[in-house]
């Protein structure tokens, strides 16, 4: 007899994926698989493509026509250039982080958690403000778990940009995401709070088994917080694999002979 165990579908399959913007190629025929669980630095030198394939993935722009398909959670998110029907759905289960956090800055901090609830919700209900008790509970036990609850009732606007960003990271597990898409988290933060945020992400990646893709300009930070990277260059993926296998040969073709240039604190 054979065994016919189900697979479970990974965070991302993305199979011959370009994006052309004018007449540059953001993305040039792309192919990567992520697993469920996985935590995964997305790496290359500026303009290589990072965000364009993170926000590709999370359907917030299509992708060029042709044989390109994007699938999310075993869901078709893009197809054909466009994004499909199931996009939204698929979007529920991301968590998205920004550099520049994208708080609503005069709304407090809790407000902000909870707008991560919205998508659950029928509208007028957050609207209002007419949070049921539970999504209450669940909000200040994000900001807990992120260590910014003393921080809930501040307006976003005058918190740090850490606490921002912990607060970013609140409001995802709020939305039950399933997995965090992070578009250099760390690029605006002092190394202090840069560390916390990306120990954060490691834990919600080990402890919860999220998956967890992250844009670094910070090779350091990449090889230091994920097991595996990949690298882009010109649209391209040239390196994909262990962090632990990035090389000086291997940095040096992807950032050049300046390549010392992308690390931040100091190279390991
Ligand atoms: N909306 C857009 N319109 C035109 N060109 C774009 C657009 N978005 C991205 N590009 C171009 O696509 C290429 C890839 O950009 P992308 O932002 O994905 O790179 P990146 O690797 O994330 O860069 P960085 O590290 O500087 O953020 C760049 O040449 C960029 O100028």
């Amino acid at each position: 007899m054979t065994s016919s165990a189900a697979v479970a579908p990974g965070l991302v399959s993305a199979r011959d994926v370009s994006k052309t913007f004018g007449s540059r190629k953001a993305l040039n025929g792309v192919s990567v698989e992520v697993a469920a669980g996985e935590m995964v630095a997305l790496i290359g030198p500026s303009g290589s493509g990072k965000s364009t394939l993170l926000r590709s993935i999370t359907g917030l722009q299509s992708i060029d026509g042709g044989a390109g398909q994007i699938d999310v959670f075993g869901v078709c998110v893009q197809k054909n250039g466009r994004t499909t029907s199931a996009t939204r759905a698929a979007r529920q289960k991301l968590g998205m982080i920004f550099q520049q956090f994208n708080l609503v800055g005069r709304l407090s901090l809790f407000s902000n958690v909870m707008l991560g609830a919205l998508g659950r919700l029928p509208g007028w209900r957050g609207l209002v403000g007419a949070w049921p008790a539970d999504d209450k509970a669940r909000a200040m036990a994000a900001l807990h778990r992120v260590g910014v609850s003393d921080y809930a009732a501040q307006r976003a606007n005058t918190l740090s940009g850490g606490q921002q960003q912990r607060g970013a990271i609140a409001r995802a597990l709020v939305q039950g995401a399933r997995a965090i898409l992070a578009d250099e988290p760390v690029a605006s933060l002092d190394p202090v709070s840069a560390r916390k945020v990306m120990e954060i992400l490691v834990e919600l990646n080990q402890r919860d088994g999220m998956g967890v893709i992250v844009t670094l300009h910070q090779v350091d930070y990449a090889i230091r917080y994920c097991e595996r990277v990949i690298a882009l260059k010109a649209g391209k993926i040239v390196y994909d694999g262990p962090s632990t296998g990035l090389d000086t040969k291997q940095l040096i073709d992807i950032y050049g002979p300046e390549f010392e240039d992308a690390f931040w604190e100091a190279k390991v």
